[in-house]
């Protein structure tokens, strides 16, 4: 098959047929470095995850995968980590839903009171639940660059109106769903992202969805306003990376040193616990 594109941690593929083949490794970033150890079986977990999650959301809107059966010619190692998809007319667009602030749009908060035109209440602090969700939607950069924040409006003049609103409705209801499920389950979903595209004229779910690649995933019972959030999945490697065991300065510049075996084992461990209390399945 003909290589495509390659993600920070998936990589896409053209199959003869015209689909795509969509690989997710098991290779983890974090302070904007992909990380030389991989965490054993991150990919297939978060395939999964992904790919309950669509169908949990098919009545919201149809999604493109076709198949889980590995095409021909891959390497057995893609197995439970690679999905057949149909190819989209993917809109050039971030599909953002925020229901707490922080990142790129705590910092535009800061600076204009607002995130993508959308003014917000004073008063808030990073990690603040929103008083409603928000559509805070982004330009898709080019490799190496950062996603700009797109208004309504840009949205409306680059899909037009009709589209438009499909895409806000669609985003805010994925979003919805997920967040009220995870948090039933002990986790805040404090934003995803989703991408949609076309297929004769319909709307339909692509990429990945609702999994702590495209999501903040942090741990409910952890969730204070006033500082950084730890993450679900990713706390246990920021915080040895930006330990004196590392020897690594962020601000270095340089490529962050190999992890040590604890540090992937407990970062598998938190995968596995996002699959099974998300799914309510058991990994094994
Ligand atoms: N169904 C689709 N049809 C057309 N294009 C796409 C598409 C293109 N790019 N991406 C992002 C991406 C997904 C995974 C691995 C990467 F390297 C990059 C998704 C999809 Cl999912």
């Amino acid at each position: 098959m003909k290589h495509l594109h390659s993600g920070k941690v998936r990589d896409l593929y053209e199959l003869p047929g015209g689909e795509l083949l969509i690989v997710a490794r098991d290779s983890i970033s974090a302070y904007d470095h992909v990380l030389d150890t991989p965490i054993p079986d991150k990919g297939r977990i978060l395939t999964q995850l992904s790919l309950w999650w669509f169908e949990r959301l098919a009545d919201v809107v149809p999604n493109h995968v076709v198949s889980t059966d590995l095409p021909d010619g891959s390497p057995a190692e893609w197995e439970g980590r690679a999905v057949v998809v149909r190819r989209l007319d993917m809109i050039p667009v971030e599909c953002v839903a925020r229901g707490y602030l922080t990142g790129g749009g705590l910092k535009d908060y800061r600076k204009s009171g607002a995130v993508c035109g959308i003014v917000l209440p004073e008063g808030l602090e990073d990690g603040s639940r929103l008083p409603e969700p928000i559509f805070t939607p982004t330009t898709k950069a080019a490799v190496g660059g950062h996603d700009q924040p797109m208004t309504y409006q840009d949205v409306e003049q680059l899909a037009g109106a009709g589209l438009a609103s499909r895409l806000r409705d669609i985003t805010m209801e994925v979003y919805r769903r997920g967040a009220e499920l995870a948090l039933e389950r002990g986790v805040i979903v404090a934003d995803t992202k989703i991408e949609l595209g076309l297929r004769e004229g319909e709307l339909v779910l692509g990429d990945e969805v609702l999994t702590p690649d495209s999501s903040r995933f942090w741990p409910a019972d952890d969730w204070e306003p006033g500082r950084s959030q730890k993450s679900f999945d990713k706390q246990f490697v920021r915080d040895w990376l930006v330990s004196p065991e590392s020897g690594w300065d962020p601000a270095s510049g340089t490529a962050p040193p190999a992890l040590p075996a604890h540090i992937v084992e407990q970062t598998r461990a938190k995968y596995v616990e996002a699959y099974e209390r998300l799914t309510g399945r058991s990994w094994a």
